[in-house]
């Protein structure tokens, strides 16, 4: 798939699922994981994984992205410039502190996606001036995923990402209870972690995810 097909990808189907460490996914391995999320629909997925060494996260990821690339799913890698390159990556994720998307694209090219995490409206300006292909907005509600997440942004970043003219990509405490309020709010993607890969049958939880999103 081209990086206009995967932004596509992105831009039409709501859901985002991130697997995060063994812990935030009922201890299952990464693999098993995208298996079953790719079993389960899902047609985006994030690798992040924070406590693996370079050559575990090299291995796993390599193996990930074949499976996805076999499946028409878009693969990205979250924080690191040099593994999504090295495992074939659809795309890389980078937060405030991660390498600035000027500096990603220069060391992956131009058929990358790139994401940013924002939680303000200049982080937000930053990351289209950089050069991202769409931004991860949020906490959108308090999270227990992220220990080092920011406050809950504010109704006013809200109000500017709902007419940003880049892909805005909601996260942070987004579960089944509170997806549709987010939908009505106006917003179209929905990245989470624990509402899926916390789930014991991740195709029931993303089934019911969708089903929110209809009613
Ligand atoms: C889609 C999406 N949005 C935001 C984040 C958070 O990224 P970051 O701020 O770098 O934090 P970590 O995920 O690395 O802890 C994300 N991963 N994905
Ligand atoms: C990675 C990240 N970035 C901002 S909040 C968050 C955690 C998302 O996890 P959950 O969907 O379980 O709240
Ligand atoms: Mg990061």
């Amino acid at each position: 798939m081209t990086k206009e097909e995967h932004i596509r990808q992105l831009m039409s189907d709501p859901i985002y699922a991130i697997m995060g460490n063994a812990e935030l996914s009922l201890g299952r391995s990464n693999i098993d994981a995208a298996r079953q999320l790719i079993e389960a629909g899902v047609t985006i997925i994030q690798y992040r994984e924070k406590h693996k060494t370079w050559r575990e996260k090299y291995a796993e990821a390599t193996a990930i992205a074949k499976l996805c690339h076999d499946h028409k799913v878009t693969f990205i890698m979250n924080d690191s410039v040099d593994l999504a390159i090295a495992c074939g990556a659809d795309g890389i994720h980078v937060g405030q502190d991660d390498a600035p998307a000027t500096v990603v694209r220069r060391l992956a090219g131009p058929d990358v996606v790139i994401g940013v995490s924002t939680n303000t409206i200049d982080e937000m300006k930053q990351a289209l001036a950089d050069g991202a292909d769409y931004v991860g907005f949020g906490p959108m509600f308090p999270t227990a995923s992220k220990k080092d997440a920011h406050e809950v942004v504010s109704d006013e970043a809200k109000h500017f990402a709902l007419h940003f003219s880049l892909p805005v990509v909601t996260i942070g405490g987004i579960s089944l209870e509170n997806i549709g309020s987010l939908y009505k709010e106006g917003f179209r993607s929905f990245a989470m972690i624990s509402a899926i890969v916390g789930k014991e049958d991740m195709t029931a939880a993303v089934q019911e995810l969708r089903n929110a999103l209809k009613a």
